[in-house]
């Protein structure tokens, strides 16, 4: 089993030029594992792609927060999966839960955008969850297997994708997923892969974790056999966010 450690760091709608400069020479300065042993990749807002791009060093790499599902054109306020090749930008998180809930992305919807983009070159992060309704019901497994199949159906290149499981519970609220249920999803989302797609996909895919990662809690869910890195918000615009890259080395 060789799954490259994997961190990304999800901006969201923050920043200003200042504390972006900010938080690049933080990352700048910071003492982290070789680029071979966990792959880190910042995810600024568009608007700060180009910034970020040009002062980050060259072991990070840039991710955009979203992009339209097709080819461009007429699509005012979107960007286009061709830009962001153009401009250099080699990953894109696509279905992040505050998209699916806010702007009412469709499991369908997601799947065409994650299709299109790995077709146009770009390598995706894809983000599923569940709510906490879903899972008191005990919908946790039907809904993500409904996301993910949604996706499977339009993606043939699975080493372009790292899928990230964000219970949509624990983003932003300080409530972490437990070591014990972090791990047993991402098994049964491994697991998956094994019945419905490929026994080398499951075996070689990250499924990364989102939710309220912070520094004191990174080890325990890092050690967990399953869980192949992390997707950061909030933690990810502060100096801790360099300690969670740090939690590769207790893989
Ligand atoms: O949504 C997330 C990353 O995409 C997680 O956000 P928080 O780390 O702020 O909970």
């Amino acid at each position: 089993m060789s799954r490259k450690f994997f961190v990304g760091g999800n901006w969201k709608c923050n920043g200003t030029t200042e504390n972006v400069k900010k938080i690049v020479t933080v990352l700048n300065e910071a003492d982290v594992p070789s680029d071979e042993v966990v792959e880190m990749v910042i995810s600024p807002p568009f608007v700060f792609l180009s910034l970020v791009k040009g002062l980050l060093r060259s072991d990070f790499q840039i991710a955009a927060q979203n992009c339209w599902a097709r080819k461009g054109g007429a699509f005012t306020g979107e960007i286009s999966a061709e830009m962001l090749i153009n401009l250099g930008v080699p990953w894109v998180i696509v279905g992040h839960s505050e998209r699916r809930t806010l702007l009412k992305e469709s499991n369908e919807f997601v799947a065409d955008k994650v299709g299109y983009a790995i077709s146009e070159g770009l390598k995706v992060i894809v983000c599923i969850g569940e709510t906490l309704e879903q899972r008191e019901s005990g919908a946790t497994m039907d809904v993500l297997f409904a996301q993910i199949k949604a996706v499977a159906d339009k993606v043939s290149k699975w080493s372009n994708v790292v899928l990230a499981y964000e219970p949509v519970w624990a983003i932003g609220t300080g409530k972490v997923a437990t070591p014990a249920q972090a791990q047993q999803v991402h098994k049964e989302l491994r697991d998956w892969f094994v019945k419905n797609v490929d026994v080398n996909v499951a075996r070689t895919i990250r499924i990364i974790y989102g939710g309220s990662v912070t520094d004191t809690n990174c080890n325990e869910l890092a050690r967990l056999r399953d869980v192949d890195g992390f997707l950061v918000g909030g933690a990810s615009l502060k100096p801790d966010f360099v300690k969670i890259i740090n939690s590769a080395s207790v893989k």
